[in-house]
């Protein structure tokens, strides 16, 4: 039979699917592969190391980022060179550096930066032009840093570096507040201070992936010392994946914002050269290829002309301690290498380095306030502005060694360069640079424009005015460069793109590292690692943490003119030091319960977020209470057959054994929704189209008002718990508006809600405060009530607690007063061991405050630990649970329902937690200034203080 496609008029164009169709399902695929497993075994350097998992690693010097070719971009290699110089000019013929710098380059007067861009935008591209640059200068040809973004000037850049830094001590971590790169020392203190910010976030790091311990295999005692290195050599190595991760997200969120200015202007969006795609022949956009850095970009990036005059006197300063004196405009290439020689060499431990005088403590680090001091001068003082004559007298000697240095390597033309970035070449000094003094000059020196040296040409070339797109404002030149820069340093990097995963990173590194668009910062890591490392030092809503490259007052001014009512939830001011650098732990039972309970001296914030999240002060909402109280009865057979509900259709068997062995996340899919569908269904009438976002939302609301303690959450927590709050209130408003119309409206299933609503508003016909009253009555607290329920679960699944078990499944059908005060007995047992929250902060207020003997100055922090104090309670007492006696949890409330709730879930048959990771709770047990804390993992990687998840396996028949 002849087939269609072997027809004389078909089989060419059969030919040309068939291509078309091979072509597509081979490139589907990368060629190569992208990622592997392992070391290529003929990889010679890998034969020596075999392990595996250093595949996932970044290697000391960079090597092997790129399995086919090893040595790419690593640590100790040529430059690459960008652009070929086809416009040679002969040395000889080039005017004199000195005179160049005199002419072209040396500061007329300082001008501000016109973009309001800080001094510590400028400390932070130092740290990254140093993480890729460092020429040798006995071999020019040479970079002895990698051309990736691998914070070398934090771990080094060979194996020897890597050693100095790292403690080895099993937990992955670096000596305390060090860095391995000794050049920074010569550079204000800010690089310094935000790199030793940058060694604590790779300490935190490790030791949250220590704690968390995804896989159990962390452990506290070791066989050996080759079993505690391996340990450490992982943590470390997993640490520093999450940390440069965060140094990526850095520069692609804050410094390229500043540098586009979308911070100014309000824009979360950003360049993200990580991601997958595939181009128009649909073969996949490559990433992870490696990069080498080039000569060309070495020269764009020297930006010394942007010293603030803050930093220009320490500067100078530091040059006349190091050259005694010495007239600045005098200092020679041999000078500044004698100095180099005698008086740069730091001291072989980097635990003792230090800069601008600063002290360590005993314990290594240096002093939060010290730090601080030096970051929130960074950001208050404003760079200078790229410029022609910009750059100060004091760096007249680097100026010219850098002028030798691009004639050494024979850098290209200024005009090559714009021809090879596609760029028009310039016709004319005056074209390059209006200002008649500049194009006079350069012109008198150079001659032609096309024999503009690159480097003089890219330093001195008119710069930008600052508009939408541009706040960087250098020569357009740079501008345009450097966008091309960043993406190749990223995209190239095999750990920022194909090997940029939670299974490297660990799930809650990765989720760490990523960036959060609502967080009132438009997405600034650096926020984050600031309001984390400095807390005390960074108060929530601080601009100083908020925008820390940009003048705060320039940012505010701006702000006040563009978005007035945005700029009012911002301190513009800088930050107050602290009272006391650590909060105070009370851990005492008297102590916790005074803390706890003397709203004066230490005010719990409630009133005071429910009002940021409400907008409304003193909100009364015991009449909701009473009338909630009323119908206890009612809600609590709710809550029953709710949860058998829930139950019934949240549960999974197994294939072939239908209704035997049946599985259920017991607290993700039952647990946490009970109040969610209550609230919901029963008492609001809000239309639930996703429960579990409703509860996101709703666990937002419950951290914002009770447990804000991490100022880096309080943007973001706020502003979620407020459009809750307006969804909410503008649903039950108009159910109050037309109560009589909602049975005949579409959505029916509100009814349910109608006749709670309707006597509240017989109770109290105040249509707009009644929404307030009742969202302030249940929702902060619903995540709490579920919180305490998953505890006592969790508590009363162990085996030798099976007595215990029954007796709470025997006294929850009973409904009597009796039953319910004993399960309320064995209630309390559970929640003394595990109270849903271990500890809260507050700060004295008004008065010095005593507790026990101790006595605690006003504004100090206080940390109450609950856990700790619940641990001195006597067995069956209340323990403290430091939520207080609100809504869902008010005694009658949770007494009523918790039994119920519990009866159906520990009376299943067999109950037992499921086999595998998932059958516990993702629970870990952190320290907080010397006191336990606790902390969940969730499915979304994240961490939160809650647990969001237990499964659990029963028997269905
Ligand atoms: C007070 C501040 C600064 C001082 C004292 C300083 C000093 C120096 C010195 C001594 C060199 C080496 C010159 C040579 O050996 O040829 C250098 C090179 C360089 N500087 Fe700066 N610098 C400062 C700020 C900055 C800033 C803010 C940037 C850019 C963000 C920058 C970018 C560079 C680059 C890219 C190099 C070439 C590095 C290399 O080839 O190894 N510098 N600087």
């Amino acid at each position: 039979m002849s087939r269609l496609s072997d027809s004389p008029t078909f089989a060419p164009l059969s030919k040309t699917l068939q291509n078309t169709l091979i072509d597509i399902l081979y490139k589907d695929l990368p060629h190569p592969p992208s990622t592997y497993l392992s070391m290529l075994p003929q990889n010679e350097s890998t034969e020596k190391t075999p392990n595996p998992i250093k595949y996932a690693f970044r290697n000391a010097d960079a090597s092997n980022y790129v399995p086919l070719f090893p040595g790419l971009g690593k640590a100790n290699a040529p430059y690459a060179r960008s652009v070929p110089a086809t416009n040679f000019t002969p040395p000889a013929t080039l005017p004199d550096p000195g005179l160049v710098f005199d002419t072209l380059m040396r500061r007329d007067a300082f001008e501000p930066h016109p973009g309001g861009i800080s001094s510590l935008f400028f400390a932070f591209a130092d740290l990254v032009i140093h993480s890729v640059f460092n020429t040798n200068h006995a071999d020019a040809t040479i970079n002895l840093a990698s051309s990736y973004l691998d914070l070398s000037i934090l771990y080094g850049s060979s194996q020897e570096g890597v050693d100095s830094v790292r403690n080895k001590d099993g937990l992955g971590r670096l000596y305390e507040d060090v860095f391995a790169d000794n050049r920074l020392l010569f550079m204000p203190p800010s690089a310094c201070a935000l790199l030793v910010i940058l060694s604590r976030n790779h300490n935190y790091s490790a030791q949250k992936i220590y704690e968390i311990n995804e896989h159990g295999t962390y452990k506290k005692e070791f066989k050996d010392d080759a079993d505690k290195l391996a340990q450490d050599d992982e943590i470390f190595n997993r640490a520093r994946l999450v940390n440069c991760g965060y140094f990526m997200q850095i520069i692609l969120g804050d410094y390229v914002g500043a540098i586009l200015n979308l911070v100014r202007d309000g824009y979360s969006w950003r360049l993200d050269p990580l991601s997958q795609s595939r181009e128009v022949s649909h073969d996949l956009t490559p990433r992870g290829e490696g990069n080498v850095v080039s000569i060309e970009f070495n020269l764009l990036y020297r930006w010394h002309a942007t010293l603030s005059e803050q930093d220009t006197k320490w500067t100078e300063d530091l040059f006349n301690d190091l050259f005694e004196g010495q007239d600045f405009s005098t200092i020679t290439r041999q000078d500044f290498m004698k100095v180099a020689h005698e008086k740069m060499i730091p001291d072989p431990d980097v635990r003792k380095w230090t800069f601008n005088k600063l002290q360590r403590g005993t314990n290594g680090r240096f002093k939060d306030s010290d730090l601080a001091n030096i970051l929130h001068n960074a950001t208050s003082w404003r760079a200078g502005a790229y410029k022609a004559r910009g750059i100060p007298e004091v760096l007249r000697v680097i100026e010219v060694l850098g002028i030798e240095q691009a004639r050494r390597w024979g850098a290209c033309s200024m005009n090559d360069f714009r021809r090879f970035l596609g760029l028009k070449p310039y016709g004319s000094f005056q074209e390059w640079n209006p200002d008649p003094k500049v194009s006079d000059a350069a012109s008198k020196l150079y001659k032609n424009i096309e024999n503009l040296e690159l480097y003089v040409g890219l330093q001195a070339e008119e710069a930008k005015k600052p508009m939408a797109g541009a706040g960087l404002c250098p020569g357009y030149t740079i501008s345009r460069s450097i966008l091309a820069d960043a993406v190749c340093l990223t995209r190239g990097d095999r750990f920022f793109t194909v090997e940029f995963t939670p299974f490297n990173l660990t799930a809650w590194g990765y989720a760490d590292c990523q960036f959060d668009a609502q967080d009132g910062s438009y997405g600034g890591m650096l926020t984050k690692l600031l309001f984390r490392t400095l807390p005390e030092y960074y108060p929530a809503g601080s601009a100083y943490a908020h925008f820390p490259f940009l003048d705060p007052v320039y940012m505010r001014d701006h702000m006040r003119a563009t978005k007035p009512e945005l700029a009012d939830k911002y301190t513009w001011t800088r930050p107050e030091p602290p009272v006391a650098e650590v909060p105070v732990v009370v851990s005492t039972k008297e102590g916790v319960r005074e803390v706890l309970e003397n709203e004066v001296t230490f005010p719990s914030g409630y009133a005071k977020r429910l009002e940021a999240v409400t907008g409304r002060r003193d909100i009364d909402h015991a009449f909701v209470n009473r009338l909630l109280l009323e119908n206890v009865d009612q809600w609590t057979e709710y809550f029953a057959m709710e949860t058998e509900r829930l139950i019934k259709t949240c549960s999974l068997d197994h294939v072939g054994k239908a209704g035997t062995v049946l599985y259920v996340d017991i607290v993700r899919d039952v647990i946490n929704m009970l109040p969610v569908h209550w609230i919901c269904e029963q008492i609001a009438g809000l239309p639930l189209k996703d429960a579990q976002k409703q509860y996101e939302q709703f666990a937002d609301v419950c951290r914002y008002v009770f447990l804000n303690s991490e100022p880096s959450n309080d943007w973001r927590l706020r502003e979620s718990s407020i459009q809750t709050f307006h969804e909410f209130e503008e649903v039950v408003k108009e159910h109050l508006g037309s109560r009589f119309r909602i049975l005949d409206s579409d959505r029916a299933s509100l009814a349910d809600s109608l006749p709670f609503l309707t006597k509240l508003y017989n109770d109290d016909p105040d249509v707009p405060d009644l929404a307030v009253s009742l969202f302030t009555e249940v929702v902060p607290t619903a995540t709490h009530w579920s919180q305490a329920i998953a505890h006592v679960v969790n508590f009363y699944l162990e085996e030798h607690r099976a007595k215990e078990r029954e007796e709470i499944v025997r006294l929850a059908k009973r409904r009597t007063p009796e039953a319910r005060e004993r399960v309320a007995v064995l209630v309390r047992a559970a929640l003394a061991a595990n109270p849903p929250v271990w500890g809260v902060y507050r700060t004295v207020h008004g008065a010095e405050a005593r507790v026990g003997t101790v006595s605690i100055p006003v504004g100090t922090r206080v940390f109450a630990s609950i856990k700790e104090a619940n641990k001195s309670a006597p067995a069956g007492a209340r323990p403290i649970l430091g939520i207080g006696e609100h809504g869902l949890l008010s005694s009658r409330f949770f007494e009523s329902t918790a039994p119920v709730v519990l009866g159906e879930i520990l009376g299943l048959k067999d109950l037992k937690r499921a086999p595998g990771t998932s059958g516990k709770f993702n629970r870990f047990e952190a320290t907080a200034h010397g006191a336990p804390q606790q902390w969940y993992t969730n499915a979304r990687s994240d961490l939160v203080p809650w647990p969001e998840s237990l499964v659990v396996a029963y028997n269905g028949l």
